[in-house]
């Protein structure tokens, strides 16, 4: 079950998992039949994992169901070490899990480390927010009366997860629920399975009790079919495209799931002439070519003020040149492979499009020499606002720049989507950055910075980005219900 290639560079081979995870043991399909899971970057097969459906989903569901009795009265204190056990232990196998994460996923080893450290610190938030989830005690409304609320874990919850960001999609939902009592099954992408699992192997090595944490791959229809439908799922969180994302919602309806929906995207990025340019297009390389722009956070329309677009254009496109392509692995690679040729194509017509239309390319444009996957990172100039790239969510390194003349004008620019996710601007009036912060119909607003996602600030989206927001002390509560007690003839 170990003796793959990527299995034989680890310094602990047994987080290669080809098997997934529940009620504490590692099995195959019933099947037994499995999927091809293949490296974006070279082609080649990583491993394969079961190609498990309804009955093994339903099977993880009662095995999450029995252990969520004892689970949710093991005291706070408790989980909160078993939680930071798990981070320590992500942290010792950092090299291990990064290894892991660039075979399938492609993006380079330094921000795969990166991802890690982020998905870890989700857990150690939650391992902190663990002994905080305190009720309240209402001032009494009658004589004799006494008025408590107290917070419960909602019970099994299932979280369903993207290619982008294999781990920290996983830990930002797993973290609050586990944390907070809740148990859980784990339904990681068909492309990135294997950092899902290896998290499964230590979570287990920390300490979470077996049901806790099931883990199944294989069918999306069916497993999403079976964790959308079973009542005893009470808790749905999504993160992926909003067509599934609405359709999980339907699915959802009958069993009246909470429900937690991270979405598309379709980030502004705006400069303003009294924006300091250069900090401005360090800003826009993080905020549009990390993960090779496969991002819903990812600037997805650059709207720059006439001032200042020339010098903005070019200091862009300067830059964008020099971030070197290729295999993951290698040193000093700062853009990886996309995840699959299907990200290539739509790169590729929404960049054929904007050229139909009157933009021009100043930096990349193209398939990079390396063939399969690569794209050269790109620039495109004099965008015309009825762009499909305007409209339509990229998940690519492409930065397509649009010309705008006033605050106004920007504004109505950056809120003309139906989606709501992250934005970003840089300018320096304080007034500007109030009023605009203020006007931006986004759950995120990044102000002179191109990152904004950490653990400790509510990372979400309103319109059609999404319900719920995940890490920050917000996170905890979409695995919470509130009980109202009264109690009467206390005197
Ligand atoms: N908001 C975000 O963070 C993300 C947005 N996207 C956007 O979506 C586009 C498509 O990407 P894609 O990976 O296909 O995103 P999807 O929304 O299809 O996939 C996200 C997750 O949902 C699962 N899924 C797919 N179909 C179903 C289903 N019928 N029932 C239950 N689960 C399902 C996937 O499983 P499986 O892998 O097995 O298909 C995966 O685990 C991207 O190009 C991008 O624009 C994509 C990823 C993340
Ligand atoms: O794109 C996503 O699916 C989530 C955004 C990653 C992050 O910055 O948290």
């Amino acid at each position: 079950m170990t003796d793959s290639t990527l299995a034989s560079k680890l310094k602990d081979p047994d987080l290669f998992r080809e098997a997934i995870l529940i009620d504490g043991e590692w099995v195959p399909a019933d099947s037994g039949e499995t999927m091809d899971v293949r490296n974006p970057a070279t082609g080649e097969l990583v491993g394969r994992v079961p190609k498990a459906g309804t009955a093994e989903t339903s099977r993880a569901i009662e095995a999450a169901d029995r252990a969520l009795a004892s689970w949710r009265k093991v005291l706070p204190k408790e989980r909160s070490r078993i939680l930071r056990n798990l981070y320590d232990l992500m942290h010792a196998h950092i090299d291990d899990l990064a290894l892991i994460m660039t075979a399938e996923q492609g993006k380079p080893i330094s921000e795969a480390k990166g991802e890690i450290n982020y998905a870890a610190g989700f857990i150690e938030w939650f391992s902190e927010e663990a002994k905080r989830i305190y009720g309240d005690i209402i001032p009494q409304n009658l004589e004799g009366r006494r008025l408590l609320v107290e917070k419960a874990p909602i019970g099994v919850f299932a979280a369903i997860t993207p290619w982008n960001f294999p781990a920290a999609m996983i830990t930002r939902k797993a973290g609050p629920g586990w944390a907070v009592g809740c148990t859980g099954v784990i339904k990681p992408a068909s492309q990135t399975p294997f950092s899902a699992l290896a998290l499964g192997v230590l979570a287990e090595r920390a300490g979470l009790p077996k049901g806790v944490c099931n883990i199944v791959t294989g069918s999306a229809g069916q497993i999403g079919g079976e964790l959308t439908s079973n009542p005893k799922v009470r808790k749905l969180s999504f993160t992926g495209s909003t067509e599934i994302g609405a359709m999980l919602l339907e699915q959802c309806a009958p069993t009246i799931k909470k429900t937690s929906m991270e979405l598309g995207g379709n980030a502004p990025f705006i400069v303003f002439d009294d924006a300091d340019v250069e900090e401005a297009v360090q800003g826009a390389l993080i905020a549009k070519y990390r993960n090779c722009g496969q991002a819903c956070v990812a600037a997805n329309r650059m709207l720059v003020q006439d001032g200042i677009y020339e010098t903005f254009a070019r200091r862009l496109a300067e830059e964008t040149a020099k971030l070197k392509i290729g295999d993951g692995q290698e040193e000093g690679v700062i853009l990886g492979p996309m995840i699959d040729q299907n990200a290539v194509l739509k790169v590729e017509e929404h960049i054929a499009d904007a050229v139909a239309k009157g933009a021009s390319v100043v930096s990349g444009g193209k398939r990079h020499a390396l063939g399969g996957n690569f794209f050269e990172p790109t620039v495109l100039k004099d965008v015309p606002g009825d762009a499909l790239i305007f409209s339509d969510e990229t998940f690519g390194p492409v930065a397509p720049l649009f010309r705008f003349k006033t605050e106004e004008e920007a504004i109505a620019l950056a809120n003309d989507t139906p989606y709501g996710l992250a934005s970003y601007f840089y300018a320096r009036d304080v007034g500007r950055i109030f009023r605009v912060s203020e006007a931006l119909e986004f759950g995120m607003v990044g102000v002179n910075e191109g990152f904004i996602s950490t653990e400790v600030a509510p990372f979400g989206g309103v319109k059609a980005s999404g319900l719920g927001r995940e890490g920050s002390k917000y996170g905890a509560d979409d695995y919470l219900e509130i009980k109202y007690i009264v109690m009467g003839g206390l005197g």
